[in-house]
C-alpha cells in the first residue's frame, strides 16, 4: 500500500476522485513519482544523494497547489514572521490576527425578520389542548434524552480525563532506561518527529530548500532571520512531550499552543516548557542553539466543545463555523491563522459520536489558514476490521464444529457471549459489545473498546475511527488528505532518510551497529495498530 503522492511534475493539475488510492490520497503524477514500497538495501543506508529529500520534499505539498495562495486581502496573514512594532509575542498575534470574519456583524439577510406584529405568528396557528400537551411531551421528552446523552457524554470524558491526569510523568530517563516499552515509546517518538518534519514546513519553505539547499546546515542556510515561522495548535498535547520535536521543526515555530481536557497533564506540559525556556532552548540537531518558540497551554475539550472561547485562540484566528453551512467569505479566506494543527494519538476520543467528530473537524480548520496542515496519528481501522471479521470468522467456524447443543443453559446460569479482542502482554484492545461480522463499522460512529498499554493507559474508552468515513467528512471541511500510512511502513519508507535515519539513532529507535529496530516483537505488534495522516486545507 502506497499513498504518498511524490510529484516532481510541474504542473500538477487536480486528480478527480476515481484516481485516488484506496486511502483516498492522491496518487504520485509525474516523471519522478516513486515506486511503491521501494526500500534501499543496507549498502544504500543514509543516502546522501538528493533523491530521498527530493521524496520526502514531493510528499508535502503535492496536493496543496489547488490551494494555492489566495491574493492578499486585509485579512492576509502572511509575512508575520518579524513584527516591526516592540510589540511582545501576545500582543503581536492579537495585533496581527484577529480574525475580523469572527466578528462580522450580521449581513442584512441574515438578520431576523421583523414582525409586523409581535405575537401575531402565534396566534395565526393556535394549538388546540391536546396538541399542546403532546408538544409539551415532545419537549420534555427531547430534553431528557439530551440530559442523558450529555452525561452519558461527560461519564466517558470525565473518565479518559482523569485517567491521564492520574498517569504519573516519571521523566525522560525512566522512559529511555526503565521503561518496559522503551522501544515502543522512542519508535513512536520518531513517527511523530517524521511528521513534523515532513509536512510542518510550508510550500514556500520546502521549495526553497528542495534539491538545493539543506535546512540542517546553518551554512548553506540564505538568511534564517527572514524566514517566516509557524504558529502551530496542538490538540491533546498532553504532558507537552512533542515540544522537544517542534524545537527541532525545520521551519522554526513562533509560537506553539497546547489544548488538552486534562488540567494536571496541561500544568506539566507548562512546568515541561518552562524547564525548557531555562535550559534557553536548546540546540536545534545539527544547529546551534536557537531562541525557544513562544508557548501558551490552555485546558480545554478540543472535541466536545468550540475553541472559539480559547483567548489565544481567538488572537491568532479562527473561524467558528466552519464546515458545511459556514460562510463563505471565511472559507475563501482561510478563516483561522495557524499553520499546523497537530493531534497525535488523541482523535480517536472525537468519534464517539457524529458531533464530537464534526466539532473536531470544524476546530481543525477553522484554526487553520489556507494551505496549513493537518497532521496527527491515531488507530488504524484497517486493522481493526481485519482483527474483527477475523474473529467472527473463527467464532462462526468453532460453532458450526460444535455438536448440537441438547440442553439451553440451566436455571440461573447466563450463557456469556464472546466479544472480540486482541492484544499481547504490553497492550490489548477489547470491545465490550457486538462488532460487525463483516468488520465494517456503520454507522462510524460510536464504536467503543477499551484499550490497555502497559504503563500508559489503563482500559480507557476509545472509539473507531473509520478511516474511510473519517476522510469522506473531512472534505465537508475542505481538507484534503495528502499522506496516509502505516507506522510500520512509514519506518521501512524514512528509515533511510538522510535526516530522519540518523534521528532514528539518535532516539534510540534502532541498533547502530545491526541497523535493527530496537523493539521487542511485542512492541511491534503494539505499533502497527496505528497509521499517521496529513491533510491540507485548501
Ligand atoms: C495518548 S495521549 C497523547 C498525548 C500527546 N498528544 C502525545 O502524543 O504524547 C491522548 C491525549 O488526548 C487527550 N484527549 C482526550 N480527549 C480529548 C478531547 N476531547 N480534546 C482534546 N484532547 C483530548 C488526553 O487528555 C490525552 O492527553
Amino acid at each position: 500500500m502506497d499513498s504518498s503522492p511524490g510529484s516532481g511534475a510541474p504542473k500538477a493539475r487536480t486528480p478527480n476522485p476515481a484516481e485516488r488510492d484506496r486511502n483516498g490520497a492522491v496518487p504520485p503524477s509525474g516523471p519522478t513519482a516513486q515506486p511503491n514500497g521501494s526500500t534501499p538495501g543496507a549498502d544504500q543506508q543514509y543516502q546522501s544523494g538528493p533523491a530521498n529529500k527530493r521524496k520526502r520534499m514531493q510528499e508535502r505539498h503535492q496536493a496543496r497547489r489547488r490551494g494555492r495562495t489566495p491574493p492578499p486581502s486585509i485579512y492576509s496573514r502572511r509575512n508575520r514572521s518579524r513584527s516591526p512594532s516592540n510589540a511582545t509575542p501576545r500582543d503581536d498575534y492579537s495585533r496581527r490576527s484577529r480574525s475580523p470574519l469572527q466578528r462580522r456583524s450580521p449581513e442584512p439577510e441574515e438578520q431576523p425578520k421583523q414582525r409586523k406584529r409581535p405575537g401575531g405568528g402565534a396566534r395565526a396557528g393556535l394549538l388546540n389542548p391536546e396538541q399542546l400537551r403532546r408538544r409539551q411531551e415532545e419537549r420534555e421528552r427531547a430534553m431528557e434524552e439530551d440530559a442523558m446523552r450529555t452525561s452519558r457524554d461527560r461519564g466517558v470524558s470525565d473518565v479518559v480525563r482523569q485517567h491521564y491526569n492520574a498517569v504519573p510523568e516519571r521523566g525522560r530517563e525512566w522512559r529511555k532506561t526503565e521503561s518496559k516499552i522503551k522501544g515502543l515509546r522512542s519508535f513512536n517518538n520518531w513517527i511523530k518527529s517524521t511528521l513534523i518534519q515532513k509536512f510542518s514546513p510550508d510550500e514556500e519553505f520546502a521549495a526553497r530548500f528542495n534539491d538545493t539547499k539543506d535546512w540542517a546546515d546553518d551554512s548553506t542556510r540564505p538568511n534564517p532571520v527572514e524566514d517566516k515561522q509557524l504558529l502551530v495548535l496542538d490538540l491533546g498535547c498532553g504532558k507537552g512531550g512533542d515540544l522537544g520535536k517542534w524545537q527541532l521543526a525545520p521551519q522554526k515555530v513562533e509560537l506553539y499552543v497546547g489544548l488538552d481536557p486534562a488540567n494536571i497533564s496541561i500544568e506539566q506540559a507548562r512546568d515541561r516548557y518552562g524547564q525548557m525556556r531555562s535550559r534557553g532552548g536548546g540546540g536545534r540537531g545539527r544547529r546551534p542553539p536557537t531562541a525557544l518558540f513562544h508557548a501558551e497551554f490552555a485546558t480545554k475539550d478540543c472535541f466536545g466543545e468550540s475553541l472559539a472561547d480559547v483567548n489565544i485562540i481567538q488572537r491568532v484566528g479562527i473561524d467558528p463555523n466552519a464546515g458545511p453551512g459556514g460562510s463563505l467569505m471565511a472559507s475563501r479566506w482561510g478563516g483561522g491563522g495557524f499553520d499546523v494543527v497537530t493531534s497525535m494519538f488523541a482523535i480517536h476520543y472525537a468519534f464517539e459520536s457524529e458531533e464530537k467528530a464534526r466539532q473536531m473537524l470544524s476546530n481543525v480548520a477553522g484554526c487553520l489558514k489556507k494551505g496549513g496542515r493537518f497532521i496527527g496519528v491515531c488507530p488504524n481501522s484497517d486493522v481493526i476490521t481485519g482483527k474483527v471479521s477475523t474473529f467472527h470468522k473463527n467464532r462462526k467456524e468453532q460453532e458450526a464444529a460444535k455438536p448440537a447443543e441438547t440442553e439451553g443453559p440451566e436455571d440461573g446460569e447466563v450463557e456469556e457471549e464472546e466479544r472480540c479482542g486482541w492484544g499481547n502482554d504490553i497492550y490489548s484492545v477489547r470491545f465490550p459489545g457486538d462488532t460487525p461480522e463483516n468488520g465494517v463499522f456503520r454507522p462510524p460512529f460510536g464504536w467503543k473498546y477499551t484499550y490497555f498499554m502497559s504503563e500508559a493507559v489503563e482500559g480507557v474508552p476509545e472509539y473507531v475511527v473509520p478511516w474511510e468515513a473519517f476522510r469522506a467528512l473531512t472534505e465537508d471541511y475542505n481538507l484534503e488528505l495528502q499522506y496516509r500510512k502505516p507506522f510500520l511502513e512509514i519506518w521501512e519508507d524514512e528509515k533511510n532518510d538522510r535526516e530522519l535515519g540518523p534521528l532514528s539513532e539518535r532516539m534510540g529507535v534502532r541498533d547502530r551497529s545491526t541497523g535493527e529496530l530496537l523493539m521487542t516483537e511485542e512492541e511491534k505488534d503494539a505499533v502497527s495498530f496505528y497509521h499517521a495522516f496529513c491533510f491540507y486545507k485548501v
